[in-house]
């Protein structure tokens, strides 16, 4: 017997009480265990739109839906006795006469369409007398070749562009993809499905396996019925299966914009990468510990019926993971701060080092070039590209700076301080003589902001191992560090970077809107070009609103009273975000959530932080807040520029920043400030 479970079960439990779904994990269970489904009240379902559609009672109210066909049982749906059974009623289960994976087709009253037509429709109506009909000038083939299925052929062509909103809740996912790309711009030849083997099971095709999904034990279903909400966990998109699974020579990266499952890439790749051998170990890291806990916490669930693969891969901050591996080979580190470093370069100025150049300049050398490139030698600086600092300094002045950065690492040297990039750059070394991390596979999320040392120290890592690297991130949410060449270090991804294009958090509306902050396409300094064209989000939602106010109270007064209608509309607060530039604003957020908390006399406030803190985080709705004109670019970043010509990087991370801010939000945005407001704003009004 095979169990199979759909996405539509998923997410149909996902909207019953805690109370009901334990009702229904119990019969599932049960069906599982004891297949012929004696005892279970299993009733064949006359009306349905499939002749193999059966009905199991859960309790006197609730029904799970089958499809029983041979030994395998499918659980389609689960609901409400009337809502199950006219789920039933009107639903097909037919392979992709194309593609051959297996489809739920929505039936669709009244429609007859007994012979194929394979008209020529170049006469394209483009218009009705009511609306334009994006899809008229298709062919049945062209329909019929990115997976839709025959029935919606006359269905499709006749849609009014109004409703292309909703092609998600109506077709199989490949064909709603293939044709609101293709109404947004995109190629429908991008989609064209793959044809399966004959003979192929029809769940066995990608494009079924991102809704069916085969479960082997009763452990692994368990899992799946206590989440239904986490579908990530058990379906795949077919782009995001093949990264996961994929052999690879060399270092590799997935890339796509917010909200396209790069984390969830991720995630599996570790777990995959885990499955291969019980003595393989697995490093799965971030930059920050927030995200590292979200990646335990989401790990936690993918494992849940899988033990031993959770205890093979660990879970750490890049900068733990780092001291940990120091600690066992050279001792503790003695971490030198930010202000002592000041403190050294103010008293090589004082001391009449450094020629005219400022000690703010000096520091910023310091910090960007210096200690990030692990720069040892006045040679070295002399010849070091100076990416990021445009300002010319001629070799007097290097001369010069460098007689202070000497002060620096000789006074360092004396307390016995190292930098973070010097913890990389000994663990490099070390790598490069023979050194091993007790680690096969090292996954990396939000690669975008690694830096030099952490880069150099990666490519250490994976040289020369297959599978050994795996990174994914968006060069488009580079919001802490300035650009650089990663292949010049050594981490060499040209030729093995691939984007996903669903996006599966932010509505088509947010997503669009937050896509006009960034150019359609963005090309690392390897040449490595990132298009965010063609991604498309699978529902919609309401209009992103952008709103400029008078003064802040009048933007609180909006504000709060725009958190009030998401509470009172059932979004729980820890949902909720208010998001600003810096910690400057936060008393303006806090105000506003305050007054939105008395209000409406919810017991939790909303999430109030900075956009920074919010990277790689999600919630159902998020108000951008504080989007003044001397906020966001940040004028204090930019006045502490001690290079001029550093200013347009600098620009560029900070309408970063406000792009991952945006694109926190499922399904609610609203982005706010004081007129005359932020110049990015220009962009998406
Ligand atoms: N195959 C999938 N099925 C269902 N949900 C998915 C799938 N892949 C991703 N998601 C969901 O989409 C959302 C975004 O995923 P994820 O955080 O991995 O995106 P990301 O590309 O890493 O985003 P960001 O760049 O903003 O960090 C999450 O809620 C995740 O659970």
């Amino acid at each position: 017997m095979t169990l199979l479970y759909a996405s539509t079960f998923a997410e149909a439990l996902g909207k019953l009480t805690h109370q009901e779904q334990k009702q229904v994990k119990i019969t599932t269970v049960d069906l599982m265990m004891d297949p012929k489904g004696t005892g279970l009240s299993l009733e064949r379902l006359t009306r349905a739109g499939d002749d193999k559609v059966w009905s199991a009672r859960v309790s006197r109210d609730l029904r799970i839906i089958l499809r029983r066909d041979g030994d395998d049982n499918l659980l389609a749906y689960v609901g409400h006795h009337n809502d199950a059974y006219r789920w039933a009623e009107r639903r097909k289960f037919i392979p992709h006469e194309r593609s051959g994976a297996m489809q739920i087709v929505e039936v669709i009253e009244g429609q007859q369409r007994a012979e194929p037509e394979y008209g020529d429709h170049s006469d394209a109506k483009e218009t009705t007398e009511e609306s334009v009909q994006p899809f008229w000038s298709l062919t049945d083939d062209q329909l019929l070749d990115v997976g839709v299925p025959r029935e919606w052929l006359n269905q499709v062509q006749e849609m009014p562009e109004a409703e292309i909103d909703t092609l998600f809740d109506r077709l199989p996912a490949e064909a709603a993809e293939a044709l609101y790309d293709f109404a947004t711009g995109g190629k429908l030849e991008d989609h064209i499905v793959t044809p399966a083997e004959p003979g192929a099971d029809p769940y066995s095709h990608p494009d079924a396996q991102r809704r069916f999904r085969v479960f082997d034990n009763v452990d692994e279903l368990k899992a799946a019925l206590d989440a239904p909400f986490e579908k990530w966990a058990v379906f795949l998109h077919p782009a995001q299966r093949e990264l996961v699974r994929r052999k690879v020579t060399g270092p590799t990266r997935v890339t796509g914009s917010a909200g396209t499952g790069k984390t969830i890439v991720a995630l599996h790749r570790a777990v995959h990468l885990a499955e291969q051998s019980e003595i393989v170990r697995v490093l799965l890291t971030t930059f920050s510990p927030e995200l590292a806990q979200s990646l335990c916490a989401k790990l936690e669930i993918q494992t849940q019926a899988l033990p031993e693969l959770r205890e093979r891969v660990t879970v750490r901050p890049i900068g733990e993971a780092a001291v940990e591996l120091y600690c066992e080979q050279f001792g503790e580190p003695d971490l030198v701060e930010h202000g002592q470093i000041r403190k050294l370069i103010e008293e090589a100025v004082s001391a009449g080092l450094g020629a005219d150049l400022t000690p703010q300049f000096l520091l910023e050398e310091w910090q960007e070039l210096v200690d990030a490139w692990g720069v040892t030698d006045p040679e070295s600086y002399a010849t070091l590209p100076r990416i990021g600092r445009r300002t010319r300094l001629g070799p007097k002045q290097r001369e010069a700076a460098w007689a202070v950065f000497d002060h620096v690492r000789t006074r360092m040297a004396e307390h016995g301080w190292v930098t973070r990039a010097m913890i990389y750059d000994q663990l490099t070394g070390w790598l490069e003589d023979g050194g091993k991390i007790p680690f096969e596979h090292v996954v990396v999320d939000e690669a975008q902001d690694l830096t030099v040392a952490q880069v150099r120290f990666l490519a250490a890592v994976g040289k020369g191992r297959d599978d050994a690297l795996f990174l994914a991130g968006d060069i488009g949410q580079r919001i802490f560090r300035l650009p650089f060449s990663w292949a010049k270090l050594g981490l060499d991804i040209r030729g093995r970077s691939h984007s996903l294009r669903v996006n599966y958090r932010t509505s088509h509306q947010i997503r669009a809107m937050a896509d006009r902050l960034l150019p359609p396409a963005i090309t690392d300094l390897d040449g490595v070009e990132e298009g965010r064209r063609g991604t498309v989000s699978i529902f919609d939602g309401p209009t992103p609103e952008v709103h400029l106010f008078e003064d802040s109270d009048a933007e609180g007064d909006f504000v709060s009273g725009w958190l009030q209608r998401c509470m009172m509309s059932g979004i729980p607060s820890h949902q909720i975000a208010l998001l600003v530039r810096n910690h400057d604003q936060l008393g303006r957020a806090r105000k506003a959530a305050a007054e939105a908390v008395a209000a409406t006399g919810v017991s939790k406030r909303p999430v109030v932080t900075v956009m920074h803190d919010a990277k790689g985080l999600e919630y159902r709705a998020v108000a951008v807040m504080a989007c003044d004109e001397d906020v966001i670019p940040d004028p204090d970043r930019l006045a502490s520029i001690g290079d001029v010509a550093e200013m347009e990087s600098i620009y560029e991370t900070e309408r970063h920043l406000l792009y991952v801010a945006c694109t926190r939000a499922r399904d609610q945005l609203l982005v706010s400030g004081v007129d005359p407001g932020s110049e990015f704003l220009d962009d998406i009004t």
